[in-house]
This record gives structure tokens, sequence and C-alpha cells, in this order.
């Protein structure tokens, strides 16, 4: 499902962010991404994401090799991969239905359709009574949890988490785990990269860890 084979990322500031990576992460299995600060962990997602490509080596995912996936297929590609980060990039001055219904009106769904899987996404979370709030009035992990829904709302194969719990306390931590793990049952390969050791220690997934670029 994922697969690097000896990864190289180079920044054009010539700094090295990945070095020889290889890893494979199996359809359908959720693994936690793991390394000190600067280790590379963005990096490695958005290389997945293809917000980054790599400088050297090749990248599989769904069995595309992303390395030679042109520029105007990227969109595309993209939809399905869901991304969820700390700070939930959402937009302030929308409701949580209009955030929610963001990558389906960019990938161009009907009215109808739209409208069905926003509530379908909102369901999922728990936060189906408040897709006319707007983010402002929620919780920091509701907003977490609306930031889920958009990711998950194009139901994507994959989903990747970048910090996801940064800045939630340990309860709702776990709670945004537990829901990462809903979608890993029903198939979801699943990807979090996180600092939150005592949380992932208690959780029997793979961790895949980096030290400066490398699989420690
Ligand atoms: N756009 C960029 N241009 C230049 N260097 C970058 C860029 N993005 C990341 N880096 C560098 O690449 C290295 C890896 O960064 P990355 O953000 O992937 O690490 P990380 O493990 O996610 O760190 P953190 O846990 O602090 O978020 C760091 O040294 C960082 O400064």
């Amino acid at each position: 499902m994922i697969r690097f084979s000896e990864v190289y990322k180079r920044y054009t500031n010539q700094h090295e962010a990945l070095s020889g990576l290889s890893f494979e992460l199996d359809k359908g299995e959720m693994a936690f991404l793991t390394g000190h600060s600067g280790a590379g962990k963005s990096t490695l997602l958005k290389l997945i994401a293809l917000i980054e490509r790599s400088s050297h080596g090749q990248v599989w995912v769904n069995n595309q090799n992303l390395t030679r996936l042109p520029k105007w297929k990227v969109p595309y590609y993209r939809r399905k991969i869901g991304l969820v980060f700390q700070d939930h990039n959402l937009l302030h001055d929308r409701t949580v239905f209009d955030n929610v219904a963001l990558p389906l009106i960019i990938a161009g769904e009907n009215h109808r359709e739209i409208g069905r899987r926003v509530r379908a996404a909102l369901d999922k979370v728990g936060l189906l009574g408040k897709e006319r709030s707007l983010p402002i009035a929620l919780s920091g992990g509701e907003q977490q949890r609306v930031g889920i829904a958009r990711a998950v709302v194009n139901r994507p194969p994959v989903l990747l988490a970048d910090e996801p719990t940064g800045n939630l306390d340990p309860e709702l931590s776990r709670e945004i785990m537990r829901l990462f793990e809903q979608f890993n049952q029903v198939g979801v390969t699943v990807f979090v990269a996180t600092h939150d050791q005592d949380l992932i220690n208690r959780m029997p997934y793979r961790q895949i860890t980096l030290q400066q670029g490398r699989l420690a």
C-alpha cells in the first residue's frame, strides 16, 4: 500500500531531511511515526501526500509510483489521501458543514451528494448536531474532529495525521486515537506522526521511528 525504497529528500537549502529511507506499510495497517523534532516525520508524510517530492528513490502508494506521477494528476491523487494536522487548518468564517464540505466542492460533487456525505462524516466523528456552528464555538477536541471529518469525507483509503493530538489533553487525545482506530477497522490505512509516547505505548500498533532522516 505504502512503500518507500531508498528515499532521499533534500530541501533547496541542501538540508537532507530523509536519507535512504526504506519501509512498507500494508494495506489496512495502522502505524505510528515517531522520532525527535526535526527527524523528518512531517517530510515523510508530505512525500506520501505529494506536498513534496523525493529527491531520490521511489515512493509507491496504492500501486502507483509517485515519482512518475505527472503534476496534473496530483489533485486527483490527493483525493485518495486524507490529511489531519495539529492545528486543524479550519476556515474560521465558515460553518462546520462548509469546512467539511470543502474537499467535495473542490471535487465538483453535486449538492445532494455533498449534504449526504458531510452528514455521514460528521456522524462518524460525533458532531452531527454542530453542523451550523462556527469552529470558534467548538472546543479544541471538537475542532480536531471537524478536521478529521474533512479528511475522511472523500472516503480516502489512506489517512495521514501529523501530530493530531499535539494541542489536546490526554483524555481528548485518546478519543482522537479511538476515532483513527475506527477508520482503520473499516479498512483505512492510518499513519500517525506523534511525539506522544505515553499514548502510543498503550496501543498495539507498529512504530516506525526516524532518527535524523533514517530508520532508527
Ligand atoms: N521546506 C523546508 N525547507 C528546508 N528545510 C526543511 C523544510 N521542511 C523541513 N525542513 C528541515 O528538514 C528537517 C526535517 O523536518 P520535519 O519537519 O520533517 O521534521 P519532524 O520530524 O516533522 O519535526 P517536528 O517533530 O519538529 O515537527 C528539519 O531539519 C527541518 O528544518
